[in-house]
């Protein structure tokens, strides 16, 4: 009986842990962006743009919002450590894929690395939050002038979206945080990798 109303008691009281990749090529704005999250969701204050270097291991940002735990874990963009990024699929709930919107020559490598981010079976069913970043640039490009561009129509559309953020100023991010939450909580991939943890982890 005890366990039978301790189990209900952490359903209603324990925030759900939820584990993102932040992933995108170099210069894209991932831990710009993770910084931001962190000085908005958390009560640490996140590294000025200033203070950021190209990133090499992982960085990880831990917030909370509303009724979710959110790890993020952002990782190096650079070609030589791309290899890097599937060692997280598999713990993966969803995926933040982040694109300099106001680079165009760079539109073309920012594609094919996501399409192979898409093609690995370890992250099937993975929500999929696309940034058009950068958007305080007068040059970035909409998020739906990237959609039209990275042409994903052979994937699910509910498990995925566009949007414009700035890293630097914060426009879109509140957009964006609702979204990821809202639809890992609803997604089937959520309810796996819950089953696979076992009884007892939210
Ligand atoms: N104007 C503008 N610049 C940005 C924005 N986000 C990031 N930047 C700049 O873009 C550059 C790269 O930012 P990072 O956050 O280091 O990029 P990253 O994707 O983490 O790069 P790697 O760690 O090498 O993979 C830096 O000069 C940032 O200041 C943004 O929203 N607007
Ligand atoms: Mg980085």
């Amino acid at each position: 009986m005890f366990s039978l109303f301790y189990g209900l008691w952490k359903q209603v009281f324990t925030k759900m842990e939820f584990h993102v990749l932040i992933l995108g090529i170099d210069k894209a704005g991932k831990t710009t962006l993770l910084e931001k999250l962190k000085t908005r969701y958390s009560n640490l204050e996140g590294l000025s743009p200033d203070r950021i270097v190209p990133t090499v291991g992982l960085n990880i940002g831990r917030v909370e919002v509303s009724n979710a735990k959110l790890v993020f874990w952002d990782l190096g963009g650079q070609p030589g450590l791309r290899s890097i990024w599937e060692k997280y699929y598999e713990e993966a709930h969803a995926v933040v894929y982040v694109v300099d919107a106001a680079c165009l020559s760079r539109f073309e490598d920012s594609k094919s690395a996501l399409e192979k981010v898409l093609r690995h079976e370890d992250l099937q069913g993975a929500p999929l939050l696309i940034l058009a970043n950068k958007q305080d640039l007068e040059e970035a490009v909409s998020a739906d002038e990237l959609a039209r561009y990275l042409d994903l129509k052979k994937l699910d559309e509910s498990l995925y979206t566009f949007q414009g953020v700035s890293a630097f100023d914060g426009l879109g991010i509140k957009e964006s945080i609702n979204w990821l939450i809202d639809t890992m909580e609803r997604s089937k991939r959520t309810e796996t990798l819950r089953a696979r943890a076992g009884p007892g982890v939210i």
